[in-house]
This record gives C-alpha cells, sequence and structure tokens, in this order.
C-alpha cells in the first residue's frame, strides 16, 4: 500500500474525534456493566451509584492471573493440530498458514478446569475478581496495542491493513495498522480472536454458575440455559474456526486497539453480563417458557450455521452437491454470488440468526430489566454497521455484480423489514 493510497482510504467510526471517544468509551461501558450488574437496581441507563477506587480495581493477582491464563491459552495454541490451513491470498500473492485446533484448546482447558476444581481450585471466587480482572486487562490491551502500533512502523507495505494507516495516530492505533501480526508463525490477531477471550467468557460463565449454586443450593434453570446457549456458541466458533479465516477481522481489518480490547477484554467481561446478572439478580422460569426460549435459539442456531455453512461450503468448492444446484450470479473477479438458498433470502442471513440467538440468550432474564437486553442492543447496532462497511467492500470487489445482487435480493438483514 503507497502512503497516498492509506491517506486516501475513508474514514471510519468518525475519523480520529469519533475513534477518541471510542478509546473512553468502550473500556467505560464495560465497567459500568460490570458496576450495574452487582448493584441493586441493576440500572442500564443510569449512571454508577459509585466509582470504584484504584484499590478496588488494581490487583496484581488479577494481572498475575491473567497472564496465567494467557500463557496457557499460547501454549495450547503452540499444541500440534490436527489441520494447519491457508488463508485467503494476501497481496503480495503468498498465503499464511493457521493451525485449526481451537475446539482442542477449549477441551483441554475444560479438563484442566476439571481437574483443578476436583483438587480446589476456588473457580467461584472468580466473580469476586472481575472488576481487577477487567482493570488488568484493559491496561495489558492499551499496552499490547502500543507495541503492535510500534511493530507496525517497521512492518513492510504489503504487510500492512487498507484502513489502518491515514497518518493519524491515534486512528491508526485504532484500527491497527498491520494486517497479520506475527511472531514467526504465531499470529497475534487469529489467537485472540478465538481463544483467550471466547473460552475465557465461557469459563466466567461457569464460574457465576459455581457460585451461584454455592450461595443458592443449586444453579437456576436460567443460569443454565444461558451457560448452555453461550457455550454452544463458542463451542461452535472454535469447531469451525476455519471459517474465521473469511471474516473481514481477518482479511480486511488491522490489528489494533479495537480488536485487541475486543478480543481479550470486552467480548468475556461483557458478553457475560447475562450470567452475572442472574448471579445478583436470581429469575424465576418456569419450563414451558424455557422451552420456548430453547426453540427460539435452535430456530436462530439454524439459520446461523446453515447460512454460515452455506456460503463457506460454496467458496471452497462451488461443485460440491450440497451447494452445486443453487442460483448464482457471475461477477467479473470470476467469483460467484449465492442469490437462492440462504443468501437469496435475505444479504446477511448470518446476522439475522445471530440476533435471533442474542434474543435467547438475554430472555433467561426475564423481562424486569433493561441490563440484559444490552447486548441484543448493542450487537444490533454492531452488525448495522458492520453490514454497511461488508456492502462498501463488496460493492468495491464485485461492482455491477454486487448491485444487481441487491436488485435481486433487496432485503439486508430482516426480510420485509430492514
Ligand atoms: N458475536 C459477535 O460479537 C460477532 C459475530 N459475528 C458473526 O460472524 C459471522 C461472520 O460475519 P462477517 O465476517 O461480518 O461476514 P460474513 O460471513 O457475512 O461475510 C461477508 C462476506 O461474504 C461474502 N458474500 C456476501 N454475500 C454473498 C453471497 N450472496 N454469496 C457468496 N458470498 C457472499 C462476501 O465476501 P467474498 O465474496 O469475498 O467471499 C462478503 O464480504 C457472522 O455469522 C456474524 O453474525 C460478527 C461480528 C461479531
Ligand atoms: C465494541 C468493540 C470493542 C468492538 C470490537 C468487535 C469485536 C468484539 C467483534 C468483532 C468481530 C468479532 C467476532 C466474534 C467475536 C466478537 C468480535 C471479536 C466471533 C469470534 C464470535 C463467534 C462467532 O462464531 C465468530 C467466529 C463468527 C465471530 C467472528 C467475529
Amino acid at each position: 500500500m503507497t502512503s497516498r493510497e492509506a491517506s486516501q482510504a475513508p474514514r471510519e467510526f468518525g475519523g480520529p474525534l469519533g475513534v477518541a471517544a471510542l478509546l473512553i468509551l468502550l473500556p467505560a461501558t464495560m465497567f459500568h456493566l460490570l458496576l450495574a450488574a452487582r448493584s441493586g437496581p441493576a440500572r442500564l441507563l443510569a449512571l454508577p451509584a459509585y466509582l470504584p477506587g484504584l484499590e478496588e480495581l488494581w490487583s496484581p493477582w488479577a494481572l498475575l492471573l491473567l497472564f496465567i491464563w494467557l500463557g496457557l491459552q499460547v501454549a495450547l495454541y503452540l499444541l500440534p493440530a490436527r489441520k494447519v490451513a491457508e488463508g485467503l491470498e494476501l497481496k503480495d500473492k503468498s498465503r499464511l498458514r493457521y493451525p485449526i485446533n481451537g475446539f482442542q484448546a477449549l477441551v483441554l482447558t475444560a479438563l484442566l478446569m476439571g481437574l483443578g476444581v476436583s483438587v480446589g481450585l476456588p473457580l467461584g471466587a472468580l466473580p469476586g475478581m472481575l472488576l481487577p480482572l477487567a482493570f488488568a486487562t484493559t491496561l495489558t490491551s492499551f499496552i499490547f496495542s502500543l507495541l503492535l502500533y510500534a511493530k507496525a512502523l517497521v512492518a513492510p507495505a504489503s504487510a500492512l491493513a487498507p484502513g489502518g494507516n491515514s497518518g493519524n495516530s491515534m486512528y491508526d492505533f485504532f484500527l491497527g495498522r498491520e494486517l497479520n501480526p506475527r511472531l514467526g508463525s504465531f499470529d497475534f490477531k487469529y489467537f485472540c480472536e478465538l481463544r483467550p477471550g471466547l473460552i475465557g467468557w465461557v469459563c466466567i460463565n461457569l464460574a457465576l454458575l459455581m457460585q451461584e449454586a454455592e450461595l443458592r443450593g443449586s444453579p437456576s434453570l436460567a443460569m443454565w440455559l444461558v451457560n448452555g446457549f453461550q457455550l454452544l456458541y463458542v463451542g461452535d466458533a472454535l469447531w469451525y474456526e476455519e471459517s474465521v479465516l473469511t471474516t473481514m477481522d481477518i482479511i480486511h481489518d488491522g490489528f489494533g486497539f479495537m480488536l485487541v480490547f475486543g478480543d481479550l477484554a470486552w467480548v468475556p467481561f461483557t458478553y457475560s453480563l447475562q450470567a452475572q446478572f442472574l448471579l445478583y439478580h436470581p429469575q424465576p422460569l418456569g419450563l414451558p417458557m424455557a422451552l420456548l426460549i430453547c426453540l427460539l435459539k435452535a430456530i436462530g442456531y439454524y439459520i446461523f450455521r446453515g447460512a454460515n455453512s452455506q456460503k463457506n461450503t460454496f467458496r471452497k468448492n462451488p461443485s460440491d452437491p450440497s451447494v452445486a444446484g443453487l442460483e448464482t450470479i457471475p461477477t467479473a473477479t470470476g467469483r460467484q454470488l449465492l442469490v437462492s438458498g440462504w443468501w437469496g433470502m435475505v444479504r446477511h442471513p448470518n446476522y439475522l440468526g445471530d440476533l435471533i440467538m442474542a434474543l435467547a440468550w438475554s430472555l433467561p432474564c426475564g423481562l424486569s430489566h433493561l441490563l440484559p437486553y444490552f447486548y441484543v442492543l448493542y450487537f444490533t447496532a454492531l452488525l448495522v454497521h458492520r453490514e454497511a462497511r461488508d456492502e462498501q467492500q463488496c460493492l468495491q470487489k464485485y461492482g455491477r455484480a454486487w448491485q444487481e445482487y441487491c436488485k435481486r435480493v433487496p432485503y439486508r438483514i430482516i426480510p420485509y423489514v430492514y
């Protein structure tokens, strides 16, 4: 990428000013949610009753625990993999190689945790450490992103991301300058996207479930549902790990503060909000309602998995019998676009399934509070914004063929609505 191309790339997230606001707003929101979940009124839209002092936020033990966790996940990443996958072709025509052993890392982590708990590891103490852990992870994310920024200063131009090289340091720090920063064959972005945060999220959920069992004799039905649904989501992401190699995050976005903080801090500490809420605000849930919520989750998962697998299979091998009969539009790049099946229903059926699942994760928390619905609200905003970014990229990539696709499939995420 030339410096002229870089400075002409369109600015996202409101440019440097928007990014400056997000640098403060994202961590502030995360701490607000952590505090609100444990407060009596648990209000999403009220200022916290008190601000924690440094002595409540900072703990060297939390930092140590974080580093032990990261070290464990690095060790599991480095274990022999059942498969090594190739990423998409890069600007210099090379392809990077990625180990496919995320699911193995999840299973081994579960075994280690089980072993630890059986010899007295106090997992139930984790909920009480969430605040200092989140603080240590936020500090680590800032420092790690600075190191990545510095590393990118000596990276070759071909290794830079299209978006994070505007020349404005704060903007580039947030978006990330280098596309695939690596140390030898260790890929920082791929590692962070799927391992410490996602697996950490389900461990936090489990610790909250155990703590609830300790407090109330047994975990509530609502807590079981939230744990089960989110474990399925994380298990699915790691089982289909290879498909992350074609997501926007891996092929387009640089690795900067947005993804570092998103992967390491935001995912485990805010995505576990429903379980946090349930620990401090137990909610009654009857069996018929629980079954209805399970049905909703199953519908969401069916759409999410069906759509993602259909596209991944089609991109890997368009003559695979499961997709060979689908109608397509040719594009000037030689690639084709699906216009029937899931991708003929709306232009982002996978987002629709993901949103339905998000609702199913919140419903076990009842309707008395808005707080556990934060994920649904945030995720809707994230996916609407992400969809718009993807449309721009597809329009650039496929031109008239994309316009034809938009005519044939007019709705973006929700049929006949949006
Ligand atoms: N839980 C969370 O916090 C988040 C979850 N997600 C989930 O991650 C998953 C991946 O999402 P994301 O990376 O945004 O994007 P998608 O998986 O939707 O991929 C978009 C790409 O698919 C290809 N494509 C689009 N339309 C068609 C078509 N009709 N036929 C064939 N290919 C098509 C294009 O790439 P090309 O043509 O180059 O192949 C396009 O750039 C989703 O399920 C999403 O819900 C995403 C963000 C956050
Ligand atoms: C607000 C903020 C800090 C934004 C950063 C966004 C990130 C939290 C998300 C960007 C894309 C993501 C994906 C997943 C998790 C959230 C982030 C990192 C994902 C790993 C979740 C599991 C899915 O199955 C997935 C693998 C498809 C997905 C990929 C994108």
